[in-house]
């Protein structure tokens, strides 16, 4: 039954959830255990972009990167190796092990009931119900989650032709290239820049601003960038002026970038290929989200959005995930499935709302990146009395002992309260460093609770105490312990 011809409704339902990522799987599973009458609908694999053409597969070729960059690094520690990387089998491990983590997700997805899931691309029409292939689905309760695909700027696309890749297909190479540029230095552009980089790949980054992974603290923002540019080419505060591509005299296709460089000089770079990698857009603006009363702002980010369960005001609308823009990351994406999924099914048992969870951000770049509770401008724009830890983590002990000592960390205290408000890193283990200040945050925990933890010896957390010593030494609540000679070791 063509619904074209006929504009008879075909189903009618409590849910239906557009888009099966992350969080419309979560939100799908948590709803469905009050209610039959659900539907899920989705565009392309299902088994969600974390799984498939993110998180994993970029940490798989992380860790392969890491090996390498360990192995042709070890001679100060006496230790030489002849490194030979093999880049089709580097792929094809990164292609397996990614498709066994897919493997599981679809799994999961094959045990629902077929007649609640539907493949194809959904749109809402004038009077708010879901188009999609031939049917035409009326729902009490639409959840909105359709992630985020990659933005390509101008017409880039066109001109660079088969030379471009995006994340979308960068985990699908068969082999590694000769040389590449990659586009944008954000969390994928500094992740997949230095992992190819460190694969033997000549890369080549570019990013417009001179600014690493969005960081807002210009000191943090600087020590990332020295650590970085040690084994990293660089070419930050640039403005492109051309892309294009080009067949070379023995037939093959490579890539162009005409550029400014910072210090105003015109330049070019030639190689085999361009990652373009300048952020990622919601994708909701083609779905008809209006014909629901949904307003965007002019960054395509839903008005109204309640951060707790995703809803917009009070219509009978969620949008979660990538797809509202608030937060894109994958532990959020998660959260909002499972808040929206228990919000619209209240009677659910197991329904819980979680609470906003406070800012946390990681790049596994080496060193890490990491971000959490409030950034150094809010903090100044809300006023708030505050002061800031530091430590640096060229000499800290442990650092030293694994040769990883690059890096810097500000933890910025609150002057009244003797809380952390927030905290920005480069360095060694920033993934563990930024979750124990997620942990304090979260729980309100002060500086002093904080400091009356045991910190083993020797640890890369050392140094975390040394900052956190240093908000206290500058706050007007005394502190507890002095600064004993021995710490810095
Ligand atoms: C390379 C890369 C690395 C990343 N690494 C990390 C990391 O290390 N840590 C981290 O926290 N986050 C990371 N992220 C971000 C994380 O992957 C996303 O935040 C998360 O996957 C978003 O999940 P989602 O459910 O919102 O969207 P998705 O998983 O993208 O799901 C959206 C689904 O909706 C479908 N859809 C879209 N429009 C329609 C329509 N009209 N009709 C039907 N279906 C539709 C899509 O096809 C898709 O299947 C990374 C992202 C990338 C690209
Ligand atoms: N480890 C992680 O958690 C992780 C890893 C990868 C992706 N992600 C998620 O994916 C999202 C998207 O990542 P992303 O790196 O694509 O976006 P991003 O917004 O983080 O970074 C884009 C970068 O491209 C630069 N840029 C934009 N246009 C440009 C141009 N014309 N010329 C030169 N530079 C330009 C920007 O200045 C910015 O530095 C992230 O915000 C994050 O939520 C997270």
């Amino acid at each position: 039954m063509g619904q074209s011809s006929t504009n008879q409704i075909t189903r009618k339902v409590s849910v239906a959830i557009i888009g099966a990522g992350t969080a419309g799987q979560n939100a799908f599973r948590q709803a469905q255990k009050t209610t039959e009458n659900i539907v899920i609908i989705n565009d392309g694999i299902w088994t969600t972009t974390c799984a498939t053409i993110g998180c994993m597969p970029s940490k798989l070729l992380i860790a392969a990167a890491a090996r390498a960059h360990e192995a042709k690094n070890s001679d100060e520690f006496g230790v030489h190796a002849d490194v030979q990387i093999d880049g089709k089998q580097v792929m094809a491990r990164v292609q397996a092990e990614r498709n066994r983590f897919a493997g599981f997700v679809q799994d999961q997805v094959d045990s629902w009931p077929e007649d609640k899931k539907i493949s194809g691309r959904a749109h809402i029409n004038k009077q708010g119900l879901i188009e999609v292939n031939d049917e035409l689905i009326a729902a009490d309760k639409i959840i909105v989650a359709t992630g985020s695909s990659p933005f390509i700027p101008d017409d880039w696309a066109d001109k660079l032709g088969e030379t471009l890749i995006t994340s979308d297909t960068v985990f699908e190479l068969t082999d590694l290239p000769t040389s590449m540029a990659v586009i944008g230095a954000g969390a994928i552009g500094l992740e997949l820049a230095q992992a190819f980089n460190r694969l033997g790949v000549e890369v080549t980054l570019f990013n417009r601003a001179n600014r690493v992974g969005g960081l807002q603290d210009e000191s943090i923002n600087q020590k990332a960038i020295e650590c970085l540019s040690y084994e990293l080419n660089m070419q930050l505060n640039s403005e492109i002026k051309e892309v294009g591509k080009q067949t070379n005299a023995n037939d093959t296709v490579s890539a162009f970038i005409d550029y400014q460089d910072s210090a105003g000089q015109s330049q070019r770079w030639q190689g085999d290929c361009v990652i373009v990698a300048t952020g990622r857009r919601n994708s909701i603006d083609q779905l008809g989200i209006e014909n629901l009363g949904v307003e965007l702002d002019d960054k395509n980010r839903p008005k109204n959005l309640n951060i707790n369960t995703g809803q917009i005001g009070d219509l009978e609308v969620y949008i979660i995930g990538d797809a509202n823009a608030h937060i894109p990351l994958l532990h959020v994406a998660s959260d909002e499935g499972f808040s929206a999924g228990s919000e619209v099914c209240r009677d659910n048992v197991g329904a819980y709302i979680r609470p906003p969870a406070i800012p946390l951000s990681i790049i596994f770049c080496e060193p890490q990146i990491a971000t959490v509770g409030m950034s150094l401008p809010e903090i100044k724009q809300s006023e708030r009395q505050h002061v800031t830890g530091k430590v640096s983590f060229d000499n800290q002990g442990r650092s030293r002992i694994m040769g990883v000592n690059c890096g810097l960390l500000h933890i910025y205290g609150c002057k009244e309260t003797d809380k952390i408000l927030g905290a920005s890193m480069v360095g060694p283990d920033a993934e563990y460093v930024a979750h124990i200040m997620a942990v304090a945050i979260t729980n309100e925990l002060s500086i002093k609770a904080l400091l009356d933890t045991p910190f083993y010896h020797p640890t890369i957390l050392e140094g975390l105490r040394s900052a956190l010593r240093d908000v206290q030494k500058q706050m007007a609540i005394p502190f507890q312990t002095e600064k004993k000679k021995q710490d810095g070791f």
